[in-house]
């Protein structure tokens, strides 16, 4: 029985924030110091864990990191007056406000006050609006690492038939506009599309992103088809999982990721990409 080659996000991300180093370095030489600033709030673990690796991450490709953790009862008001001094501050060229908030946050409200040059994670508007007419520069981060994991592990994208099965601004949505961008044809499906295993069956690459366990089962999957999959929950035995069954769909498919160790790392990978767009964007060094 074949196995399919397994995607191995964690060298990739390691490849692309070396290549990041190589660049930060030849930034600086320039006498710009690339900075990003992490804002947390609240006292979300998961979000601790991530906030920390966004900081590892800097130190190895070598950007300055700031990070402010705030309080669970942080206001509204008070994160906008954060958002504004670091706005107005010319040393720090990303922001980036880790979700989620607490509650009595709007978190569409923070997003659009980061001003977008600094949009380091691309959820404003400006900067979704600016990708779907060709881009400034920045990606987003998740949808980017998708296009990465599937160039750098030697498969085209370009004419093929290309399954989304999620809707959402952060993954979904994006990665769809990123793979038509590659020459790919899309097909974005959601809880409501029907018949989503036929669907599936066409498709030579499935993204899929809905955060439920076993979204994708071996019956919806081409042989040789390559299966990204971003989701990350916790099955019964409370181990971390994706949206795939792993076991019985790498016996079908051409490739797959895993989870933990594949589209996960990707995230930081590509944001430390995007801290250093910000820098040369607001230097003109592009
Ligand atoms: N402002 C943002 N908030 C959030 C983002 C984001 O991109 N910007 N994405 C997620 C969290 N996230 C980064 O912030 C993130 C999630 C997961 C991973 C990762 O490497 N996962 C590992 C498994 C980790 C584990 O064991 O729990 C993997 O898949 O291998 C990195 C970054 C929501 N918030």
């Amino acid at each position: 029985m074949m196995t399919a080659q397994l995607i191995d996000g964690k060298l990739i991300s390691a490849q692309i924030k070396e290549e990041a180093a190589k660049e930060a370095a030849q930034i600086k030489a320039k006498g710009v110091n690339p900075c990003l600033v992490v804002v947390l709030v609240g006292n979300d673990s998961a979000s601790q864990v991530y906030v920390n690796n966004k900081k590892k991450a800097c130190e190895a490709v070598g950007i300055r990191s700031v990070s402010y953790e705030l309080g669970a009862d942080t206001t509204e008001e008070e994160l906008l007056h954060l958002v504004a001094q670091l706005n107005a501050d010319e040393a720090v060229h990303g922001i980036l406000v880790q979700m989620p908030l607490p509650m009595q946050i709007n978190e569409e409200k923070v997003i659009l006050a980061i001003d977008a040059k600094k949009d380091v994670d691309c959820f404003h508007p400006m900067n979704v609006g600016l990708l779907h007419t060709g881009g400034n520069g920045f990606l987003p981060c998740t949808p980017a690492g998708i296009i990465e994991l599937i160039k750098r592990s030697g498969h085209t994208i370009q004419g093929q038939n290309c399954v989304i099965i999620g809707r959402s601004n952060i993954v979904g949505k994006p990665v769809a506009m990123l793979l038509m961008q590659e020459n790919g044809t899309v097909t974005i499906c959601h809880s409501k599309t029907r018949n989503l295993a036929e669907v599936c069956l066409g498709a030579d690459i499935i993204v899929s992103a809905t955060g439920k366990v076993n979204t994708v089962t071996a019956d919806m999957v081409k042989a040789g088809a390559v299966v990204i999959d971003v989701g990350m929950n916790r099955n019964e035995a409370g181990k971390l999982c994706g949206d795939v069954d792993f076991d019985k769909v790498k016996e079908i498919a051409g490739a797959i990721t895993p989870v933990p160790g594949g589209v996960g790392p990707m995230t930081i990978a590509m944001l430390m990409k995007n801290c250093l767009v910000a820098a040369k964007m607001q230097n003109n060094l592009m």
